[in-house]
């Protein structure tokens, strides 16, 4: 072995780091050698973002020192980080809206790039590593898997030689993790570590050579995931065995709560995806799941159930037996639907509002409101309430919802709906970036709903938690619906050939993705 390579790409001695009210990184040591894929595992709000954001320069240690490839360092910013040849994906997306995929990835070059060139660079890294995405599209109208796919390619035109990746994987397709190990594993022989971040624990004993573990903010433990099972890391994490969800058996007399009848919608995006004639019925007491590829038209149908895309006939969506489509977002709550959607942050939270006020804007029917003026007492009683049931860590009812960690943020969006008692509850992605833990714990609660009478629709890109939780699933490609079938009825093969668009229709489906091969499919599982 080289003298380079027994020299540390990077060291961390004692990495502290407290925010006005929280420690959430304390005493942290950590050593990462060339070559080296190296998990960092950990609760939601353990510390794993903010440790990350320090080596990449968007934030600063209060104490501790960094050693990069042999060298003392501190970074002071992200350019600075690019320059020592550190690239980051981070878990929020941090993309420009108004601007291209080109231009988005051009900011982040130094100097000023030819956008032509940039494209074709593009493109050429997007084909070698089956990150689909087309360098002209607006970021606006991408779903999060597209958006996620931009930040990855962004970060591997950079050529870095220490690349962190905050849960990466976590909206891209079975088939695309598939691509992107290759990716990290062809990169890591060429030298370069990867710092991983995953809630994901097969995939960490999949792909990590090793692990750091932090509890709390402090490293709690290390292990070589390969030597492990998924159950003994989620231990080492948690502290305790996974709770399994307790299902009953399916209610199939409910009533209707939600009916979606020929609904054909053109996108209003030029690069969106139309829906095309899709028919759904959710009854009450029961979870209707909904699989598919990112960008098959799972946002548009979000937009069209929510209310945020008004559709030209009122009848062609129903909430609760009344003709809902022309209603907007706030009428259809008045039905008894509640809503969460993909993007936490944005959509389903303003971030620069507490958890109190963001619990008001669509609790306020939870009686937060008396002759039109505003009941903060209700409201903060209901923001801890949320808190505590929802264990979300967090400086309590006022602390901003951007400062929470993204995991933590989920829980309370997810507990802000569950805790409305909707009739109808509309989630998607319910555990995005949520801890194994927590995960099992938001199902949980999904399946409570549905015992006491909700009816549920949960659209998500994992299929082993469709499978866990749901009584029917149908599958969405190419703007189409499949008809949801019973989940005891189906399996991972035959929902793959459905993700694939390939379903007794007299229409031919095209999903807007490659087919998945059923292998792929099951590794999901
Ligand atoms: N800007 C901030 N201001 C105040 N507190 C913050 C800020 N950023 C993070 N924190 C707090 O620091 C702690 C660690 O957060 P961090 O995002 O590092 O956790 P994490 O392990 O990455 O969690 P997750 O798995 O949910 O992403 C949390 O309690 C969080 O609320």
């Amino acid at each position: 072995m080289s003298e380079q390579a027994n020299i540390p790409r990077l060291r961390l001695r004692g990495i502290c780091k407290v925010y006005s009210s929280v420690v959430a990184n304390d005493g942290i040591d950590l050593t990462v050698m060339p070559g080296e894929i190296h998990a960092i595992l950990g609760e939601n709000g353990a510390g794993k973002s903010t440790l990350m954001k320090i080596i990449y320069g968007v934030t600063h240690q209060t104490a501790g020192d960094m050693i990069w490839e042999g060298r003392p360092v501190r970074v002071e910013s992200p350019a600075h980080a690019r320059q020592l040849g550190i690239g980051m994906v981070f878990q929020h997306f941090s993309l420009f809206d108004t601007l291209s995929v080109v231009e988005n990835v051009a900011l982040s070059m130094p100097g000023k790039p030819d956008l032509q060139y940039l494209a074709r660079r593009i493109e050429k890294i997007s084909e070698r590593y089956g990150l689909v995405v087309d360098p002209m599209r607006q970021t606006h109208g991408l779903s999060v898997g597209e958006r996620q796919r931009v930040e990855i390619i962004r970060c591997l035109l950079q050529n870095p030689s220490l690349l962190i990746m905050d849960e990466p994987t976590s909206v891209l397709t079975p088939q695309a993790v598939q691509k992107l190990f290759d990716t990290l594993r062809q990169l890591a022989s060429d030298g370069c570590s990867i710092l991983y971040i995953s809630h994901k624990l097969d995939e960490i004993q999949e792909l990590c050579h090793a692990a750091t573990v932090l509890r709390a903010g402090k490293v709690s433990g290390t292990c070589i995931p390969q030597q492990e099972t998924p159950q003994s890391m989620a231990r080492l994490m948690i502290g305790k065995d996974l709770p399994v969800c307790q299902r009953s058996t399916t209610n199939v007399d409910g009533e209707l709560r939600l009916r979606v009848e020929q609904l054909s919608q053109v996108s209003d995006d030029p690069f969106g995806v139309d829906l095309k004639n899709i028919q759904l019925e959710v009854k009450a007491g029961e979870i209707v799941g909904i699989a598919g590829v990112s960008g098959n038209g799972q946002q548009e149908l979000l937009y069209a159930l929510s209310g945020e895309m008004p559709l030209s006939q009122a009848a062609q969506i129903e909430v609760c037996g009344v003709a809902a489509g022309r209603m907007s977002p706030g009428q259809r709550r008045t039905l008894g639907l509640c809503f969460v959607p993909e993007e936490r942050l944005g959509r389903g939270a303003v971030p620069r509002m507490s958890l109190a006020q963001n619990a008001l804007l669509t609790a306020y029917g939870s009686s937060m409101l008396r002759n039109g003026l505003i009941r903060f007492d209700v409201v903060r009683d209901f923001a801890e309430r949320c808190i505590a049931r929802f264990n979300v860590k967090c400086g309590g009812p006022g602390a901003q919802a951007r400062s929470l960690s993204g995991g933590n943020l989920q829980k309370f969006i997810v507990g802000r709906e569950i805790m409305q008692e909707p009739k109808l509850l509309i989630i998607a992605q319910p555990t995005w970036g949520v801890d194994v833990g927590a995960a099992a714990f938001i199902r949980q609660a999904l399946l409570d709903l549905r015992d006491a009478g909700t009816a549920v629709l949960v659209i998500s890109e994992e299929l082993s938690e469709l499978f866990e939780i749901s009584d029917r699933i149908a599958v969405i490609a190419g703007g189409q619906l499949s008809p949801a079938m019973p989940s005891r009825d189906t399996n991972v093969e035959e929902i793959g050939m459905l993700m694939g668009g390939r379903w007794n229709s007299t229409e031919a489906v095209t999903p807007t993705e490659q087919s998945l091969n059923t292998t792929e499919i099951r590794y999901a599982i």
